[in-house]
């Protein structure tokens, strides 16, 4: 880990090394430092450039160092003494320039990045602000408006974009630190000042503290309960009100609040287990290291309804050549529109951030009724609507059209990937690739491993998630998988504590409270009360299949609440009838408000039933809620069926809107403390013993029994499991 120099001419090079990603270690900054001042010092020496080895800047502070990093790093007397230089800095950006990376990049007088090269102050992602002078410097070069979108969101931004909004100077498409050189000999001896961004004044809107004002309002309602965005802001106000070197000092003060809050160990913990969850490993030893992913270079989505023209468009995105296959010439018109229609979107976001290049740079996708196009693709995603029969025609059928080499995925949200492999000639080809709807812009990709799959299989879906930009996370094949199985307890849960005498919005509000990003109960009008209800009618839940006599609120010993069945039979299917848990102003609404005709319901449903109600508290609602979701997460471990801990968190994090600043619900678990999980967890369990499914998990007893340990112990307590993995 060094940062060495050569002069080129009388520039010298500075490169920064830490693999992979240069992350700015005390011992980088440190060589970083030393090589600087040499530069300086050197009469040799008119120029410096600085850059990052292999290809990539720098990914900004090594967070892995975050626990030592009471004392602060000298990153900011680093950047000081760069932008104080009086011989010209040029900063040759390729690959990222994130967090402390773009800061100190900011310190530099020149900015020259590669067309491929991204930019972003990403700090509040791990709930933390800018503080190496980035939420200073940017507003003076790029306005308070674009700093205030970049550091709030944490997004990260195309050379091209940077260059428009004025980030960087420069973009090139080849030979980046020749450019930087260039430019570097260029500048030799010309006036500095206008190049120091400290020096500069902030750009401002007229009226900024209206503005800031209005961006706060806004943002405490975007990222409800995150702290992070909100120091943004402030630390927005200080670069407008207060002097350069003022500033500073509230910047810092305002990260270091942060970095002692519980917020920003979630997020940080959130950070690595999206990475740990990617090196996947099999009891039988195959692992992420040992198989080797085969290339996709095309790839068919069968079926496009809803999932299936979001999942062509996700590869059309990750420029995939996509064949899309329909099976009648009047759904082939409808899905083929509504694909173009969502790729057109994605072309107009774009173009408005400025990568003109990139229609061209989209996959093709190619319409047909024809199974035969299918002869040649890597890669088949089946994603027709949850019908076992249809899939397995589908999967018979593909397997004597495609190339033997073929994969073949399916796109279920729960059905078992065995019984689908076991119709075709290549079951250990076959894995479920379980989407999140819209599936072009959720993260998540749930990779469903079953009895048969290969690992080259495994490797092959989990790099197709990563080409996606999706975090993929390998599970086992049960019913619902990992995420719905756990959801669909807390949506029952929900639905029990209404009958129990609380209200959807209550019980909506206090999740959304909690940081959820939508109540249960939105949630299901938004998805369709139609839909589970289906499912429940197939599997004789509910419908003519009942058998007669079965009590209306009880099934086998369990409680049943009939009350999404009876919704769903005076056709309340939610947003899409205009009606459902709330009513909404016409069909199609979003707009949910709640409705004096269920609350009439309700009272009848109560009365007919026989219920007691009771004043259901916030806390009840949370923790009923949320601890039953917990509970069959330890369950999820028991059975083998995730691998640790971090796999739910991700899962949760990225597929459900789960808030990432409590980490994930395991790592939330981990905070409240297991005896207090397990203790609420007996209570609710004792007074509900017609819900089993509050009945504390055994491994969450054995871990409490164990001390609770903390988190990352929780698999060596796993002990002897029949895995699914
Ligand atoms: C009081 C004043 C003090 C001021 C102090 C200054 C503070 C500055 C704050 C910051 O800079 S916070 C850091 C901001 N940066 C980020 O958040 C970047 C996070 N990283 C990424 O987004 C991605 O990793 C990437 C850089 C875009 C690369 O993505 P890719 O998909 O190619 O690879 P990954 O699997 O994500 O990462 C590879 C490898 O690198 C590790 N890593 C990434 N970033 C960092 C980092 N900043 N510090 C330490 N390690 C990092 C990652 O964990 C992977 O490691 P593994 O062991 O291979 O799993």
């Amino acid at each position: 880990m060094a940062a060495f120099s050569y002069i080129c001419d009388s520039v010298a090079v500075i490169t920064m090394s830490n693999p992979p990603v240069n992350a700015l270690s005390s011992a980088l900054i440190r060589a970083v430092q030393k090589a600087v001042e040499e530069a300086i010092g050197d009469f040799a020496v008119e120029a410096i450039v600085i850059r990052g080895d292999k290809g990539k800047f720098s990914a900004g502070a090594d967070i892995r160092e975050f626990n030592r990093l009471e004392r602060g790093p000298p990153l900011v007397s680093l950047i000081d003494l760069i932008e104080d230089s009086k011989k010209p800095v040029v900063a040759a950006i390729e690959g990222v320039a994130l967090g402390g990376g773009l800061e100190l990049a900011l310190g530099c007088h020149y900015r020259i990045a590669h067309a491929q090269a991204y930019v972003g102050l990403p700090e509040v992602l791990l709930g933390l602000v800018p503080a190496a002078g980035g939420a200073l410097r940017l507003p003076r070069l790029i306005g308070i408006s674009a700093t205030l979108s970049m550091i709030t969101t944490g997004k990260y931004v195309q050379a091209r974009e940077a260059l428009k909004l004025g980030i960087v100077d420069k973009v090139v498409g080849e030979n980046t630190v020749d450019e930087a050189i260039q430019l570097a000999k260029k500048v030799i001896g010309q006036p500095l000042g206008s190049r120091q961004l400290s020096t500069l004044p902030v750009q401002c809107p007229p009226n900024v503290e209206a503005f800031l004002d209005e961006a706060m309002v806004k943002v405490k309602k975007q990222f409800r309960g995150a702290q992070s965005p909100l120091a943004c802001v402030e630390v927005l106000r200080a670069a407008v009100q207060l002097p350069y070197l003022e500033g500073k000092k509230k910047e810092r003060e305002l990260f270091q609040f942060l970095y002692t809050t519980d917020q920003t160990r979630a997020q940080q913990y959130a950070f690595f287990a999206e990475r740990e969850v990617a090196k996947w490993t099999l009891p039988s030893g195959a692992s992420w290291k040992t198989a080797s992913p085969q290339p996709i270079r095309t790839a068919a989505v069968i079926g496009l309804g809803t999932m299936g023209r979001s999942i062509v468009t996700s590869l059309a995105k990750a420029k995939i050549p996509v064949i899309a296959l329909e099976q009648d010439k009047k759904q082939l018109d409808i899905g083929s529109k509504a694909v173009m229609s969502l790729l057109d979107r994605e072309i107009l976001k774009m173009e408005q951030l400025g990568h003109t290049e990139f229609t061209n740079s989209l996959g093709p996708v190619q319409f047909t009724l024809d199974y035969g196009k299918l002869r040649d693709v890597d890669i088949v995603i089946e994603a027709v609507f949850e019908n076992m029969a249809l899939k397995k025609e589908i999967f018979r059928h593909l397997s004597g059209i495609c190339k033997p080499e073929a994969f073949l995925c399916t796109n279920t949200s729960g059905l078992d990937i065995d019984e689908m492999a076991s119709v075709t000639n290549r079951p250990q080809m076959v894995i479920g690739t379980h989407f999140f709807s819209p599936a072009h812009i959720m993260k998540l990709l749930e990779v469903v491993h079953g009895h048969y799959t290969s690992s080259t299989t495994i490797s092959t879906a989990m790099r197709l998630a990563k080409m996606l930009g999706k975090v993929g996370v390998l599970v086992g094949n049960c019913p619902s998988f990992v995420g719905n199985r756990l959801m669909r307890l807390y949506v029952e849960q929900a639905v029990f504590l209404v009958e129990e005498g609380s209200k959807p919005e209550e019980i909506d509000r206090a999740l959304e409270d909690f940081g959820l990003a939508m109540g249960p109960f939105r949630m299901m009008d938004l998805a369709g009360l139609d839909i589970g209800w289906k499912a429940r009618t197939e599997i004789g839940l509910t419908g003519p299949k009942l058998p007669i006599g079965t009590p209306a609120r009880q099934r086998g010993s369990k409680r049943y609440s009939p009350l999404p069945d009876i919704l769903c039979e005076k056709g309340r299917f939610g947003q899409k009838s205009g009606q459902g848990w709330y009513k909404y102003e016409k069909s199609g609404g979003r707009n949910a408000m709640p409705d004096p005709w269920l609350y009439n319901f309700l009272s009848e449903y109560q009365r007919i039933h026989n219920l007691k109600t009771h004043y259901v508290t916030q806390e009840e609602i949370i923790e009923r809620c949320l601890y039953v979701l917990i509970n069959e997460g330890f369950k999820v471990l028991e059975d083998g069926i995730a691998s640790g801990p971090e796999d739910i968190d991700v899962i949760y994090n990225n597929g459900y809107g789960w808030p990432k600043y409590t980490g994930g619900p395991m790592y939330y678990a981990s905070i409240v403390g297991l005896p207090v999980v397990l203790t609420k967890l007996e209570k609710y369990y004792g007074a509900n013993p017609d819900i089993p499914d509050l009945k504390p998990s055994s491994f969450l007893k054995k871990l409490v029994s164990k001390g609770n340990p903390p988190l990352k112990e929780w698999r060596s307590h796993l002990g002897f499991q029949s895995s699914m993995l």
